[in-house]
């Protein structure tokens, strides 16, 4: 029987057959480095990527692939990523790593998501896994009482992100309709933005389970 970790090196290696050419966007966290390390024997096809991190970008360049700025970048062809939960609508809840703003800003420009997951992320509704909520400082206590109201149960993570702001992870929310509950969270001042990946969802599953990587569409 396959480790956790062979299975998100399977799904990593499955996610080549979708690199073409270009300039492609990565994610952050140990899905996305087995990805990169996979990338890094077949980067003479591709020009480069952008990074969701600046762990990513260590990572890529640590295997000799160059790392464009986004704002040089009009669109990508491809994002690949992990999720900490995912669905069957694709929608992700994400940001266990705490990299969810500049993923979810390299996704946006993303012709197409392609999440890489061991079978274990696939669940039938979000919100098992605490909802990371990334907050300006100053703002940290008025958001958590503004979440609390949502009926979350926020906690202030040990953390700061690469853009120099803080995580709340939130237990407790139903999330029944998660494009709304995203697009509530992220209108309370001090939000940069939350880990539910649903208005942008994925646009292909590669979930590596026990019997092969199996691959959905949306
Ligand atoms: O959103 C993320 C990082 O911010 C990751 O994609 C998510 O946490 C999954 O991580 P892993 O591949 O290590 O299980």
């Amino acid at each position: 029987m396959a480790t956790q970790d062979e299975l998100k090196q399977q799904v990593a290696e499955a996610a080549i057959a979708y690199v073409k050419e270009g300039i492609i966007g990565v994610g952050t966290g140990s899905t996305a480095n087995y990805f990169i390390d996979a990338l890094a024997k077949v980067k003479g096809k591709i020009d480069g990527a952008v990074a969701s991190s600046e762990a990513t970008a260590q990572r890529l360049r640590s295997h000799g692939i160059p790392v464009f700025d986004l704002n040089s970048v009009d669109s990508l062809e491809i994002y690949v990523d992990g999720a900490d939960e995912i669905t069957e609508h694709m929608h992700m809840l994400k940001g266990g790593g705490g990299a969810l703003t500049r993923e979810k800003i390299v996704a946006a420009v993303a012709k197409k998501f392609i999440c890489i997951c061991d079978q274990t992320k696939l669940v039938p509704v979000l919100g098992a896994f605490p909802l990371p909520v990334e907050v300006i400082p100053m703002a940290q206590s008025q958001v958590a009482r503004a979440l609390v109201k949502l009926g979350g149960i926020p906690k202030l993570r040990d953390f700061t992100t690469d853009n120099g702001n803080k995580i709340l992870d939130v237990t407790g929310l139903k999330i029944m309709d998660p494009v709304a509950l995203e697009a509530q969270i992220n209108q309370l001042v001090g939000v940069v933005t939350n880990g539910l990946f649903a208005a942008r969802p994925a646009d292909v599953l590669l979930l590596a389970t026990q019997d092969g990587v199996k691959t959905y569409q949306r």
